[in-house]
């Protein structure tokens, strides 16, 4: 564990001594560490760790069974909406809509969320597929829709599982200026991953 993991100053997200349970087994059990503005946590481990458990725990999906999550020291669990509004969490699934294009399911978020769609879609490379309907695209296509969102409008907690699973070489390159961008705005990012990613001066926190 890196050491601005567990620095007192400038913490902006805390986890507080946290446990989870699934099917009464303990998967998390007291982790505590700090994230400062402007870091990425690089989330390792075996199959099964709890990468995913802590990242649906830090999105608000999911109950501590104990201990606390933190947001510039106020408990996020006291105001569940105002934590859903500061972050964008990106699951094993991509939550492409199959009926509407490739521009009307960034226009839902945009909607959502602000920002414009052209330079989401450019973002992730994705002007030539706008007018198809999700339900035709590749994984990796899919994949780099749901990316895309991370594009639309800032949100200062990024949390992405596997963020590269099927993307090619291009597409994860795309993501290093998306990242970058996001971290010199004090953007913070907790992305659980087996593989490295185009991120610099990760912190690596094993599970
Ligand atoms: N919905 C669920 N209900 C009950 N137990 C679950 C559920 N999801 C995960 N678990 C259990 O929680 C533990 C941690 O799973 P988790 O998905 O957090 O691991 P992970 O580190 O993300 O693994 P992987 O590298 O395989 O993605 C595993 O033992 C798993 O069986």
């Amino acid at each position: 564990m890196g050491a601005g993991l567990t620095e007192v100053g400038g913490a902006v997200l805390e986890v507080r001594d946290l446990a989870c349970l699934r099917v009464e087994r303990a998967v998390i059990a007291g982790l505590s560490f700090r994230v400062a503005a402007g870091s990425a946590v690089l989330l390792t481990g075996a199959n099964g760790a709890g990468k995913s458990t802590l990242l649906r725990l830090l999105a608000g999906l999911l109950r501590p069974a104990e201990g606390a999550i933190l947001w510039r020291g106020e408990d996020v669990a006291a105001d569940p909406g105002a934590h859903a509004a500061r972050l964008r969490y990106l699951a094993h699934q991509d939550a492409v809509k199959p009926a509407l294009t490739v521009a009307e399911n960034l226009d839902f978020f945009a909607r959502l969320w602000g920002g414009d769609v052209a330079p989401a879609l450019a973002a992730l490379g994705l002007e030539a597929l706008a007018e198809l309907p999700g339900r035709v695209l590749s994984s990796g296509q899919k994949r780099r829709l749901a990316l895309a969102r991370l594009a639309l409008a800032p949100a200062p907690l990024w949390l992405l599982d596997e963020p590269t699973t099927g993307l090619d070489a291009a597409s994860v390159e795309r993501l290093r200026p998306l990242l970058a961008a996001h971290r010199a705005a004090g953007g913070i990012v907790l992305a659980a991953t087996h593989i490295p990613l185009p991120i610099e001066d990760a912190e690596e926190l094993r599970l």
